[in-house]
């Protein structure tokens, strides 16, 4: 099977999608977001395929769309509704490509819950997925960031790194350090989120994604 990188992130708003729009571009990955909540501003897919200019990449429609601007467990009950992770684990399958990698996005961080028993972490094992992590530098980083590696190398979760987001942060170093995993590339902050940011980045990003996949 071909590679299922799955983006992940400390929190929520940190920068997995921009992240993800600029893995998929290097790697003329297909992407997934299996489910999105918060409906109101647009969707991650939308903004992905808004930043992709490869005309190789599919951005597949999300399994579940639900309204609420919250953590999905919690979205789909309100409307009555519950997400079926089987159904995740068996749509992968018919979107992974044949040789080209899959790029999946979760909502917000490691231990958000998809349902009243599966967390995101439990997604990302049943996907049998590698993971790149997003930190957004700021203050409090450093706790956030270690968490979630823990969390990852307590599961045996296999890691490709970290992509940093926002301004360049000192924490950079010491979450390499402490973590053990390594450094993928750092997407700066931008006035202009477009297609030639998501393009030059992604053009920074392709060779250690490269080395790091092998
Ligand atoms: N490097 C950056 N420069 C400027 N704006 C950024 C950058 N990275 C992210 N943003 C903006 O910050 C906001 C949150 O980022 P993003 O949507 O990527 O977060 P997320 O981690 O995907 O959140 P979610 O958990 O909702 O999926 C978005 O409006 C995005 O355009
Ligand atoms: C609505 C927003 N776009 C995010 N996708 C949802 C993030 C859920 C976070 C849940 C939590 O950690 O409290
Ligand atoms: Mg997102």
């Amino acid at each position: 099977m071909s590679e299922r990188i799955f983006i992940t992130g400390i929190g929520t708003g940190v920068g997995k999608t921009l992240t993800a729009a600029c893995i998929t571009e290097a790697l003329e990955a297909d992407y997934w977001k299996p489910v999105q909540t918060g409906l109101m501003e647009g969707t991650d897919t939308d903004t992905v395929v808004s930043l992709l200019s490869n005309n190789v990449s599919v951005c597949h429609p999300e399994a579940w769309r639900l309204q609420a601007p919250a953590s999905p467990h919690l979205a789909a009950r309100l409307e009555n509704t519950s997400i079926d992770t089987n159904r995740i684990l068996e749509l992968s399958g018919q979107y992974q490509p044949a040789n080209r990698p899959l790029v999946m996005e979760g909502a917000g961080g490691l231990m958000v819950p998809v349902n009243e028993t599966v967390f995101t972490l439990d997604l990302i094992l049943a996907l049998k997925a590698r993971v790149v992590v997003v930190a957004q530098n700021y203050l409090g980083s450093i706790n956030h960031a270690l968490l979630t590696a823990r969390m990852l190398q307590h599961t045996g979760v296999p890691v490709i790194g970290w992509v940093f987001s926002g301004a360049e942060h000192s924490n950079e170093e010491d979450i390499i350090r402490w973590s053990g995993y390594p450094k993928i590339g750092h997407i700066p902050l931008t006035e202009q989120v477009d297609k030639a940011f998501v393009k030059q980045q992604a053009q920074l990003l392709t060779t250690p994604l490269h080395t790091l996949l092998a």
